[in-house]
Parts: structure tokens; sequence; C-alpha cells
């Protein structure tokens, strides 16, 4: 693996302070020549306070949510052009969180991911099955549905440059996880069915992991070949554990050369 891709996810968390501490902290220790793909998307009310802040980091900006319109009378909404207008690069689309407390459906999922790409901005594609379809072993044919309503609307080129973001939506926030072992092997289902479908969209495709992940789970999860990176929900919040993440991967990346 090369560049493993951390996504650090603060959902509904931060305020002035917070900012100023975090990165106070993590840019004071951080390896600005990393070989990690960082990404941090806070609440899109302290997006550009986050960038100022990221402007002398390898840090990148994501959002966690955007509009389907470009602008017009659509209150309290954000548009894919203001997020790029404000150097937002990548925007998280689908997350369980919206699809449940938010109703976003399959529908609204490929309008916004189609509005994402067309403002030259790069989607981090949610999936993931519920309890119970992990139970019923429904979780390989409920990613497949999922990025084949992508594929189906706008065609699989459409996945250029996706990072998708395996979540099992059991394992969010709840301290449990399935086996680094039983995810690589969803992972690998799911680069192989793009792969049969277009070999070089499945090259330009990233494939990460999220669902509880924390320092001591990380390197089993990284290890494994089809794990392309990490979607950290709470342990991202904290700039000491962010960072030690960080350390961690780049300390893993430099003595376990994989691919
Ligand atoms: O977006 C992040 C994921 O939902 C994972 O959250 P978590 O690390 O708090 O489980």
């Amino acid at each position: 693996m090369k560049n493993p891709i951390i996504v650090g996810n603060w959902k509904l968390n931060g305020s002035k302070n917070m900012i100023h501490e975090f990165f106070t902290i993590l840019l004071k220790k951080m390896n600005i020549h990393t070989n990690c793909k960082i990404i941090i998307t806070p609440p899109m009310i302290y997006l550009t306070l986050v960038k100022h802040y990221l402007n002398k980091s390898p840090i990148k900006l994501g959002a966690q949510n955007v509009d389907i319109h470009s602008s017009g009378a659509f209150t309290g909404e954000v548009s894919p052009e203001m997020l790029k207008d404000i150097g937002v690069e990548y925007v998280i689309i689908g997350h369980s969180e919206r699809r449940i407390y938010h109703k976003e459906n399959e529908k609204c999922i490929i309008k916004k991911f189609s509005a994402t790409k067309n403002a030259g901005l790069k989607p981090i594609l949610c999936i993931g099955e519920n309890e119970k379809e992990n139970k019923t072993n429904k979780t390989k044919e409920t990613c497949i549905l999922q990025i084949n309503t992508i594929i189906d609307a706008l065609g699989i080129k459409s996945l250029k440059n996706t990072i998708i973001a395996y979540e099992p939506i059991w394992a969010i926030g709840k301290g449990i996880f399935p086996s680094p072992t039983k995810v690589q092997e969803i992972h690998k289902h799911i680069r192989l069915y793009i792969e049969k479908k277009d070999q070089n969209i499945s090259k330009k495709i990233s494939i990460q992991y999220g669902g509880s992940i924390n320092l001591k789970n990380i390197t089993d999860f990284l290890s494994q070949d089809d794990i392309d990176g990490v979607l950290i929900g709470s342990a991202s919040l904290c700039a000491k554990t962010f960072l030690n993440i960080i350390k961690h991967v780049e300390k893993l990346t430099s003595t376990k050369i994989k691919h």
C-alpha cells in the first residue's frame, strides 16, 4: 500500500476552540511529507475555518454533505460549486447516518454523486449492510446493489477517482467491528466486480473501511491487501489520537510495503 487514505469524519462535532487546539497539536507534530492521503471532513459551518489551518499542510478538506443544485431558491443548502469555491476537494455521499436520519434514498444519492462529480469534486461513496443483512449473509449482495445504483444510473466510468467507503452500519460508533479478513473478502469482491466491468476504472478507485477504527485495530485492517484506507469517526476528534493513528500508519507502510 503506497498512500493509505485516512479520512477523519468529525460528524456533528467541533467548535472554534476545538479546531484551534486540534490543528495546533496536529500540525506541530505531523510529518508534512507524509505518505498518507489525509482528509478531514468538519461540519459545514467550519469548512472555511479548517481550510485556513490546512493551508500549509498536506491535509485535504472534505465535506460531509452537499446539495444537488448549483444555485437557486433552496434555503439552507450548500452547492458543490460553493464547496469547490472554498477549497473543498472531497464529499462524503451516502453515509448511513444520512440514509437513516435524513431519509436519503438511492435516487438522492445518485443525484448527489452526479452533482459532486460535475463540479470536479471527488466523492467518498459510503456503502454497507445493516445488522439484519449482516446476520443473514447479505453483505456482498447489499454492497453490490448500492454500487450498481450508481453504475446503472451514471455508467461505470462515473466511478473514476471515487473512494468507496465500506461501512457496516452495525459497526459504526459501537466499538464492534467485523474481522479484518472478512472486510478483506468484501473489498476484494467489490474490486473484482468493478474490474469485471472495467479494468481501467477498477485501478482508479480506492476502497476504504469505516466502523469503530482505533489505534489498536488499524494495523490489522490496513495489513489486508484490498483495504486502501480508513474512514474514522470518533477516533478522529482527538488530535493526539488522530496524530498517533497517522504516525502508526506511516510506520506500517514504511516497514510493510504491499502491492
Ligand atoms: O464516518 C465515519 C464512520 O461512520 C465511522 O465512525 P466511527 O469510527 O465513530 O465508528
